[in-house]
Parts: structure tokens; sequence; C-alpha cells
């Protein structure tokens, strides 16, 4: 499948520093995929083939773990939403996700909190690995380091794009950043008739990354309500926009919705999500845009059930409660204000 099959923009981000490009034609490419569609395929990143496979192997290696060793990392052993959870207890739109995963975060100690910090600085905390498998920790670590790295050239490209210095965002990204990724397995569809992978959703820090394998059934939802497929390129990563970008951009940037499809009986599909957060203090402030751009910013979609709150910690743990129920009643129950 070549870029030019798919229905979402493709960009080499490689322009953004190449001499010899036409830098302004750049800028306007990669300003145009993030307005209109807030979905694009990003290659020319440099990330070695070698990682992006030995993510995938690891990953395998991992899911075909017995179960009593997955669940020896499972999420529920800390307040810190890392780890491994099972397939069938995420939730996303109140309904149930058919994938199981892992997340990992930056390495960090959980910090002494008083009763008047606050709650969602008990986010922060370290990951859990699992003893079967050392190397997925080497491994999940350099492939977050450089999702990472590609996620900021993004947003340096998109900040020179939107009429700003290429630092603009800079120092919300320090080693306190919120960033975070999952190792997925996405298994073929149950017998019951549903067929939500993961549910539809807008991702809520910055940007988020996606490795995907061969199988495809990410879908992207158009203007006009329709779905489309996200196809696999390979070579390629995913990059969309998340909600804090369309705030900071006053909707001129869209975080568009998007959602899973599970693969056929028998199938397993894998994908590794990097999001972009950042500091869990960050408040998200208008950009003031051109005044074209400006023009053409559309306002912030206010959703009654998932509303927006400044704070980045707020929103984030808003998002992790709902998605991981079980987390939440075990060590978050005494939490009832979130922001
Ligand atoms: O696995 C995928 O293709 C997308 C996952 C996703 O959208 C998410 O985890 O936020
Ligand atoms: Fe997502």
């Amino acid at each position: 499948m070549s870029a030019a099959e798919t229905a979402l923009p493709l960009i080499d981000i490689s322009r953004f520093r190449d001499p010899a490009a036409d830098r302004d034609a750049f800028l306007a490419d990669i300003r145009r995929a993030a307005h209109e569609a807030g979905f694009f395929y990003v290659v020319g990143h440099g990330v070695p083939e070698e990682l992006t496979s030995g993510i995938f192997e690891v990953a395998r290696r991992f899911f075909a773990l017995p179960e009593a060793e997955r669940l020896a990392i499972e999420n529920v052993n800390t307040p810190h939403f890392r780890g491994y959870t099972r397939t069938g207890h995420e939730y996303t739109g109140g309904r149930r996700d058919w994938r199981e995963q892992i997340d990992v975060g930056p390495e960090r100690e959980a910090l002494e909190l008083g009763p008047d910090d606050p709650v969602w600085l008990r986010l922060i905390g370290p990951n859990q690995w699992p003893a079967a498998l050392p190397e997925l920790r080497e491994v999940a670590l350099a492939w977050q380091s450089e999702a990472q790295r590609v996620c900021q050239e993004v947003l340096r490209a998109l900040s020179a794009a939107l009429g700003q210095p290429e630092d603009y965002f800079d120092a919300w990204f320090d080693e306190e950043a919120a960033t975070h990724a999952k190792i997925v397995r996405y298994p073929g569809r149950p017998d019951d008739g549903t067929d939500q992978g993961v549910g539809a959703h807008k991702d809520y820090g910055f940007l988020a990354l996606l490795q995907q394998d061969e199988i495809g059934g990410l879908q992207v939802e158009l203007p006009d309500g329709g779905w489309v497929d996200a196809t696999p390129v390979p070579g390629s990563f995913i990059l969309n926009i998340g909600e804090m970008l369309e705030i900071a951009t006053q909707g001129y940037l869209i975080a568009t919705k998007h959602r899973v499809i599970s693969p056929p009986e028998g199938v397993d599909r894998y994908s590794v999500p990097f999001f972009l957060g950042p500091r869990l203090d960050a408040f998200v402030e208008p950009i003031e845009l051109p005044a074209d751009l400006a023009a053409a910013a559309r306002g912030i979609s206010q959703d009654a059930d998932n509303p927006l709150l400044s704070a980045y910690g707020a929103n984030a743990l808003l998002g992790w409660l709902r998605s991981h129920p079980e987390v939440a009643r075990r060590w978050w129950s005494d939490v009832t204000q979130v922001g």
C-alpha cells in the first residue's frame, strides 16, 4: 500500500531540517494535514528498523507468556496505571475494549504527597516490568525515547507552521513530562457480536504517535461523521493531534476521533501508541495565531460527557479513572474532585 492510495496525508518530517527542502512548502503541508485531517503518516523519522521490529517481537513474546506471568505486573497492583491490563478490563465510552496491553511511563519514583498537593501527582510512579521477560524493559524504554523524539520534532514543526518559535512548547516537555506508551495486542473479535478493539475517542495530550502492524483496523472520523481506514503504510508512524493542542489553537488544529475495529476471529493485531503529554502541572493557554489562521480556527468542541479541564494533570487523571475502573476503585476511591 503506497501513501497515494491512503485516505490520510503523508509527511516526510526530514524535510523540516533539510537545507535543500523548501521550508515554506513543508510547513504548509504539515499545517494543512494537522488542520484538515488531524491525522497523518510520518516518514523520514530516522527511527531504526531494528527498534520498530524489536518492539513487536518483545510484544509477541510478552503476550505469549502464561497468564500468571502477565498478571504478576497487573496495573491494579499500583495507583499509577502502569503495567498489564487483561482483555476486556479497559473501557472506552462506557463499553469494554477487546484488547490487552502494557502501559509504560517515564521511570520515576512515587512522590511523598501532603493533603494540599494536587491529587493527580499520585499518577507519578514506577513502571512494572515482567520478571519473565527482562529484555522488554530495555526495548520499551528505547522505543519510547525515540517516539518522544519524533513527536517533539513534529511539535516543533507544527509550532513553526503556526507562526511561533520552534521551541514554543518545549518547556512543557522536560524530564517530568507525562508521556506514556502502550504495547497492545488486539485479539480476534469475540463471538458475542461486538467488534470494539478500542471505542471511538480523542487522545488528550498534545500529540499521539502510533506504530501499527500490517493487519489494519484503525479508523479515523471524517468531518461528515463517516469513518476512513488508516491503512498500514510500512515504515511509517501515524501521528494525530491531541485535545491539548486543539485547545491551544482554539480548534485550528483538530483532535480527531478514532477507533479500532477488532481483527477477524483467529487474527491478532499488535500496535504501540505513544502519547506526548506535557508536565502534569501544564496549563494550556491559547496561542496567538497569525490572523489568517485565527480566522480559520473552529473553536473548541466541548463534549458534555468528557469535559476538558485546563490543567493537564486533571485531564489525564480523569481519563485514566474512566478507562480503568478497577484501578480507580482500589487506589483512588478517596478522590471525589480531580481538578
Ligand atoms: O491501536 C491503535 O491503532 C490505536 C490505539 C489508540 O487510539 C489509543 O490507544 O489511544
Ligand atoms: Fe487513541
